[in-house]
């Protein structure tokens, strides 16, 4: 069997091209024995043909006809990330009949259900375990080892670098800025980090596993979305005091006949398992009917442990394209809808900065109570005096359960208050 070779086309040679690129070159005589045949890297495309490479890898093989390629492919790797020319180009290798493995969470989000029909309308294989959670096998479990249960809930840290980030600052105090840049230096931030810090990336992971998770068909669009540039010293210094971690959840659950799909800082409990997942690490948890709980953990990004997962995704598709029969089409659409964040029911913690005058806090506390919304705790920080004088203080209150929409307005009439000079910071609390 092994003497017989496929056509690989690597798209990209950047933080996981590379590692993809080494593994191909290094691991082909084991690669071939586990595929039944010899996977032959027949070029990288890249932008920029001069730059340095990795010399392991045969450098002829780098070009920038990407287009070539793929028409000459049997199996075509796009690790280049983006909307355009990726999905052109994995809609033309899939209509030309290769199989095609993505890393590309930003394109799935956004247009994965248009792939995945090219997909299956060519009979062919599309898989991206990458996608989402790096390493981590989870797209694989929700797909197939789940796939005679009902899952009910999907919980997860999904973004290494806010987590690094998010670490950093609450483990040793770091600026936001220096963790950023040591994020980005180690390779799990992207390109533009802008998308890991306002969540965007994470919101792409949840749309990619609510689709999976709940057989239907979710987009970025349907994801309500809050990043961590926000979250100050202050809010981590005031979660470590009352016992909790901030975290950049993804939340994807069911709400009635819909599913509910959102990623926001959270206030976890310290003894809580998602709160010892550190660095760059991700950690996914899965509530099902059946199963009940499982957690999938490991490292979320960086170039070698993604390679992990293209290269899994690679090799099992490899295999079937080997074997022959048809492609597996995606399966039963339940077409349930994305339901708006208004009516979700969790606790918050609040920050207030106001004027420290007598009867501030009473005040405060009547707005709450006049709206429904019960206080568990009431916390009041003296702050140096102002410029002009006048004493200022912050207020951290933690609240009972309550809706989005209830806090919204109950924290409009709180900011119209001429005591109150802003909100600083609302976060939800989960248990
Ligand atoms: N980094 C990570 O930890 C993870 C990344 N991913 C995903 O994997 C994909 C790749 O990410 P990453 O390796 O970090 O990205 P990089 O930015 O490090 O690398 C991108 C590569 O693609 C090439 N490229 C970009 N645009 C084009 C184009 N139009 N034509 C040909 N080549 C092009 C670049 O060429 P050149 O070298 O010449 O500039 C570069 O080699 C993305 O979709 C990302 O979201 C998924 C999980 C984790
Ligand atoms: N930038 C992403 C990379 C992996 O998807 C992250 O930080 O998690
Ligand atoms: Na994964």
């Amino acid at each position: 069997m092994t003497d017989r070779s496929f056509k690989v086309a690597l798209l990209g040679a950047g933080t996981v091209g590379s590692q993809v690129a080494r593994i191909l070159t290094e691991d082909a005589e084991e690669l071939a024995s586990r595929i039944g045949s010899r996977p032959e890297l027949i070029g990288i495309a890249v932008r920029d043909t001069t730059a340095a490479r990795d010399t392991t890898v045969d450098a002829a093989l780098y070009t920038t006809d990407a287009e070539a390629l793929i028409d000459a492919a049997d199996v075509v790797i796009e690790l280049t990330g983006g909307i355009e020319p990726a999905r052109t180009r994995i809609l033309r290798a899939l209509s030309g009949g290769a199989a095609v493995v993505t890393g590309n969470k930003a394109l799935l989000a956004k247009h994965g259900t248009e792939l995945q029909r090219a997909a299956d309308a060519a009979g062919v294989q599309l898989s991206y375990e990458a996608a989402v959670a790096g390493a981590i096998p989870i797209l694989r479990p929700l797909r197939d080892s789940l796939a005679g249960d009902r899952i009910t809930r999907v919980l997860g840290i999904m973004n290494g670098t806010t987590n690094f980030i998010l670490d950093a600052m609450d483990s040793t105090g770091a600026q936001f800025d220096d963790a950023l840049a040591e994020a980005q230096r180690l390779g799990y931030a992207e390109a533009d980090p802008t998308a890991d810090v306002e969540g965007h990336d994470a919101a792409a992971k949840a749309a990619i596993v609510a689709s999976l998770a709940f057989h239907s068909e979710f987009t970025i669009d349907d994801v309500h979305c809050e990043g961590i540039r926000e979250i100050s010293a202050d809010d981590v210094a005031a979660a470590q005091a009352d016992g909790y971690v901030i975290k950049l959840l993804a939340v994807c659950e069911l709400d009635g006949e819909g599913v509910n799909i959102r990623v926001h800082p959270t206030l976890i409990p310290r003894k809580h398992p998602l709160a010892s997942v550190r660095d760059a690490y991700n950690a996914v948890f899965v509530e099902s009917r059946d199963a009940g709980e499982l957690m999938f953990y490991g490292p979320g990004a960086g170039g070698a442990p993604t390679a992990s997962a293209v290269m899994g995704d690679f090799v099992t598709l490899s295999r079937r394209k080997v074997l022959g029969g048809p492609a597996i089409p995606d399966q039963s659409h339940r077409n349930l809808e994305a339901t708006s964040l208004s009516r979700v029911v969790s606790r918050y913690t609040v920050g207030l900065h106001v004027k420290d005058k007598l009867g501030v806090l009473a005040r405060i506390a009547q707005v709450f109570a006049d709206h429904g919304i019960s206080i568990q705790t009431m916390h009041q920080t003296k702050h140096p005096e102002h410029e002009a004088g006048e004493p200022e203080t912050t207020i951290r209150i933690v609240t009972h359960r309550t809706t989005d929409e209830r806090l919204e307005g109950t924290l409009a009439e709180i900011s119209a208050l001429p005591t109150v000079d802003r909100v600083t910071s609302i976060i939800r609390v989960e248990n």
